[in-house]
């Protein structure tokens, strides 16, 4: 499959439900992945307006706050989503008796901790699914890094990632949200991040 990039980012780069649209449209198996962050409800009511099975993947790490837990059954219940939910091979409980809490940012366990809560049951979800369109809410001002991306790229193995809502400001993400009468969620932390504005490594794997 040959895909005019530069096209598709100048003509549709701006064009949320026409990039989803266009992307669905190439007929390959797709997903979107969610932690269920603020504004999460936008992606995945715009991905299943267009398709409605398309699996949602969601790596719960067990560190989420409750109000995060309860977004994610009601958007999951409101939306009618196909919720695949992926959880580190330990439990919290086994992995905080034998390694302690959380470790920080500068902790040497810290990457060892990603590794497990995190890139591990995502790079077992892309084993099952085998998507090749992955959907995400990735937004320009997340970090530096995502300043720098196209709306639509191609990994080197050949995974076509979507971010539809990369040039989206939270006014437009809230908007979508009232209009479309979507839940929202900002008591929301990530275990692995000790700081906003930082990549931790998902993004920059695949
Ligand atoms: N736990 C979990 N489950 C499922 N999907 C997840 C998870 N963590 C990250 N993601 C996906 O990666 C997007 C960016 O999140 P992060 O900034 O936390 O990731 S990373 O820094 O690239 O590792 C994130 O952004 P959104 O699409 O806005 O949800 C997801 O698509």
């Amino acid at each position: 499959m040959s895909i005019d990039l530069s096209h598709v980012n100048a003509t549709l780069g701006r064009n949320a439900a026409g990039l989803v649209d266009w992307a669905l449209g190439l007929g390959q198996s797709a997903i979107v992945t969610t932690n269920f962050r603020p504004f999460e409800a936008v992606i995945l009511h715009l991905v299943t307006q267009a398709r409605r099975d398309v699996p949602v993947i969601w790596m719960d790490n067990g560190y989420n706050t409750e109000a995060t837990y309860r977004f994610a059954d009601e958007v999951t219940k409101q939306l009618g989503l196909n919720l695949r939910i992926y959880l580190p091979l330990r439990s919290r409980a086994h992995r905080e008796a034998v390694d302690g809490p959380t470790p920080a940012l500068d902790n040497p366990r810290h990457a060892a901790f990603t590794e497990e809560v995190k890139l591990e049951p995502f790079a077992r979800a892309l084993r099952e699914t085998a998507p090749k369109v992955w959907f995400t809410a990735l937004r320009a001002t997340d970090t530096a890094v995502r300043a720098q991306m196209e709306p639509v790229s191609i990994n080197p193995d050949g995974l076509i990632k979507v971010a539809p809502l990369l040039h989206w400001s939270s006014k437009d993400l809230y908007e979508y949200c009232e209009k479309h009468g979507l839940p929202n969620n900002f008591d929301y932390v990530d275990p692995t991040k000790g700081e906003d504005n930082r990549e931790c490594g998902l993004h920059l794997a695949h």
